[in-house]
């Protein structure tokens, strides 16, 4: 099969996941460039990945059939302009950006865009990523298996129908490793208190983080079910259940998710 040739315009580290999780998947290096503003990052991908690159973006996106747009929200408007000219209604353009929406992008390019938006979150750096996808109306089959694809090289996918939804998915996915990593810091910084030294203090803390979410995976039943599981009727899990619960742990949890939410639509109103 011929391999669409994808660049990548801003090889951070989201782009820079990406980029080696569809090496590792075995998609040719030949067939990705990686274009950055500065040469470090690039000499390392290079490097690691064998993939191609360049401070140039024009000239990647020129040569590209997949422009994968990988800067911050702020640099947005500056690089797409600067590859407007390119959106032929050929060329499939993938936004990995928060806050930046559809309006915004056909705005800065002129017209309507053969346009994925994604929401990746961190893990995807581990290959453990979930990333929410939205396409614009004049992508077509291919553009979204291809998205797909690059998506599934670190990690799920989760399609959504309106572009909204993609903020719901920074809300449960794109943020939301920091809220469990908050969670664990405040678990750690108590062991700590407790007595245990910091490297035990960290593995008491991640070994059970990594295997609640592994019976999760594995167990296919409500997790309110292997909740019950650990708490005795009259035990200790019982008692720090309830002092979460005295506490609105839920409603803590629903009004952070919100947060989240507003903040992505203020975003897309300061572009
Ligand atoms: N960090 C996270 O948890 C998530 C980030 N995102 C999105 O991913 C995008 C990238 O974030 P990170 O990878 O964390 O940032 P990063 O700062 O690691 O990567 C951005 C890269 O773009 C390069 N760059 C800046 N201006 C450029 C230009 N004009 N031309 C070419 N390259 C340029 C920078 O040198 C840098 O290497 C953002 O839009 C962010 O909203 C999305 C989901 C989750
Ligand atoms: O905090 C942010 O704005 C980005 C989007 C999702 C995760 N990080």
């Amino acid at each position: 099969m011929e391999h669409k040739h994808i660049a990548f315009i801003g090889a951070g580290n989201m782009a820079g996941a990406i980029m080696g999780g569809l090496v590792a998947s075995g998609y040719p290096a030949k067939a990705i460039t990686a274009a950055n503003r500065s040469e470090g990052k690039l000499e390392t991908l290079a490097d690691e990945l064998g993939i191609n690159t360049t401070t140039d973006n024009l000239k990647a996106a020129e040569a590209a059939d997949v422009v994968v747009l990988g800067v911050k929200p702020n640099m947005m408007e500056g690089v797409v302009k600067q590859l407007a000219h390119l959106n032929d209604g050929k060329k499939l353009f993938i936004s990995i950006a928060a806050g930046v929406t559809l309006a915004h992008f056909e705005a800065w390019f002129g017209k309507a865009v053969p346009m994925i938006r994604t929401m990746p979150n961190t893990p995807s750096l581990v290959g453990l990523g979930m990333t929410g996808l939205y396409a614009s109306d004049t992508t077509n089959k291919d553009d979204k298996a291809i998205s797909d694809m690059l998506m599934r090289a670190v990690g799920k996918t989760a399609w959504v129908k309106n572009e909204i939804e993609l903020d719901h998915i920074i809300a449960a996915a794109g943020s939301a490793p920091a809220y469990f990593f908050l969670f664990m810091e405040a678990m750690e910084a108590k062991a700590m208190e407790l007595g245990f030294d910091a490297a035990t203090a960290r593995e008491l803390v991640q070994q059970t983080a990594s295997g609640a979410a592994e019976m999760v995976r594995r167990r296919d039943m409500p997790i309110r079910e292997l909740r019950r599981q650990v708490t005795s009727p009259g035990g200790t899990t019982a008692k720090a259940i309830e002092s979460f619960q005295a506490a609105g742990l839920e409603k803590i949890v629903a009004d952070a998710m919100d947060a989240a939410i507003s903040r992505a639509a203020e975003m897309a109103k300061e572009l």
